[in-house]
């Protein structure tokens, strides 16, 4: 829509085909029909060779696998951004950390995060949405800005790196609650109060591992939250609602058919909170429930019967410092 050439990769080639002959990509978007300027193809090296911008918006655990099968055909001054929210199993590192692990002799100030309310199916639409890109260099964050912004998609930009990561990734973890809530039959209460504390929770992890405490009040916060939590194109809301319908993990991801990045996410965070020492109860509660078979109407319980204590967020003081 901004006029640039677009070479999207994948692995597919009848995803490629369908992209290129049929102007459509059926199985993610519907009867949509993409613009003339983007093409498709399942080589790398085609689609990464002379490029001003790559854009990575795989799933969390395909990302070291990419990265590495694009690291040689990566321009000198291209700047790198992904879209991708979850951390790496194992290494619990975040994206960002994968990227430069996986693109030595890069330089890090290229990479950027994309993050923020915006479910594809809404923009491909053109329906007016607004999101952050954050990098440790403000030039490449507004390189990437001036390549996206238009009339219907708004980007910000932002020094913080960590809080936009941080908080992309555990809305995911609050959205499969927000799910299992709405499919118990609670109502908006217990929504609006999975959804706040849960900000409270991502907030408190996030300044721990350098965030800005300010970022979690942003797009990829609670704007990020609020979309997750209610809309009806939300894959980790869909997956929490199954769950609630008495669905097993395995059934619930073999019907998703797409990635539900909170699933991981809620183990990764968990282990997290435990090597930062920060309380974490919903991550907690949701980590029981996915993986040790508690259910769900006790987690519930647990959570409500928790010690009475006062609503501090308790958020540490922030090291981050921002650009000049
Ligand atoms: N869908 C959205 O609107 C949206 C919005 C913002 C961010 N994201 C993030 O983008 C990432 C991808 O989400 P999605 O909704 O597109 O997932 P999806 O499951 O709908 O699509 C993922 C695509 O990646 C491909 N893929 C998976 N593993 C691969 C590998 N090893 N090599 C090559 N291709 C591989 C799949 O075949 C599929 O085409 C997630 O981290 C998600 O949180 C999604
Ligand atoms: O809402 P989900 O679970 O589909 O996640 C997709 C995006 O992260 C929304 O911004």
């Amino acid at each position: 829509a901004n006029g640039h050439e677009v070479l999207l990769w994948s692995r597919s080639e009848d995803q490629v085909r369908e992209i290129n002959t049929e102007r459509r990509n059926r199985r993610f978007l519907g009867e949509a029909v993409l613009s003339e300027q983007i093409r498709a193809t399942t080589s790398m090296q085609e689609a990464a060779e002379g490029a001003k911008a790559v854009f990575i918006v795989a799933p969390s655990s395909a990302m070291r696998e990419i990265a590495s099968q694009l690291r040689p055909h990566l321009g000198p001054e291209a700047i790198l951004v992904h879209a991708t929210k979850g951390f790496e199993t194992g290494t619990l590192k975040r994206m960002s950390e994968v990227l430069a692990d996986e693109m030595q002799g890069m330089d890090p100030a290229r990479i950027v995060v994309l993050s923020g309310p915006s479910h594809a199916e809404e923009v491909i639409q053109q329906c007016p949405t607004t999101v952050v890109v954050a990098s440790q260099d403000k030039e490449a964050a507004e390189a990437a800005q001036a390549l996206l912004i238009n009339p219907y998609f708004r980007v910000y930009t932002t020094p913080d790196v960590v809080g936009i990561e941080v908080g992309g990734a555990l809305k995911n973890i609050i959205a499969l609650g927000a799910g299992l809530s709405d499919g118990l039959g609670f109502g908006d209460n217990a929504k609006a109060a999975l959804m706040t504390r849960g900000l409270a929770e991502i907030a408190r992890l996030g300044v721990a591992m350098g965030a800005n405490p300010l970022s979690f009040a942003g797009l990829a916060g609670v704007g990020d939250l609020i979309v997750t939590c209610t809309s009806k194109h939300s894959r980790n809301w869909r997956a929490g609602s199954m769950l609630a319908q008495g669905l097993s993990l395995s059934e619930v991801l073999s019907r998703m058919g797409m990635v539900v990045e909170g699933v991981k996410t809620t183990q990764a965070a968990h282990k997290l909170s435990r090597q930062y020492g920060i309380e974490m109860p919903i991550t907690d509660e949701l980590y029981l429930l996915l993986f040790e078979g508690k259910e769900p109407r006790s987690a519930v319980e647990d959570l409500m019967g928790r010690d009475p204590t006062h609503e501090s967020v308790q958020v540490a003081e922030s090291t981050r410092t921002g650009w000049n």
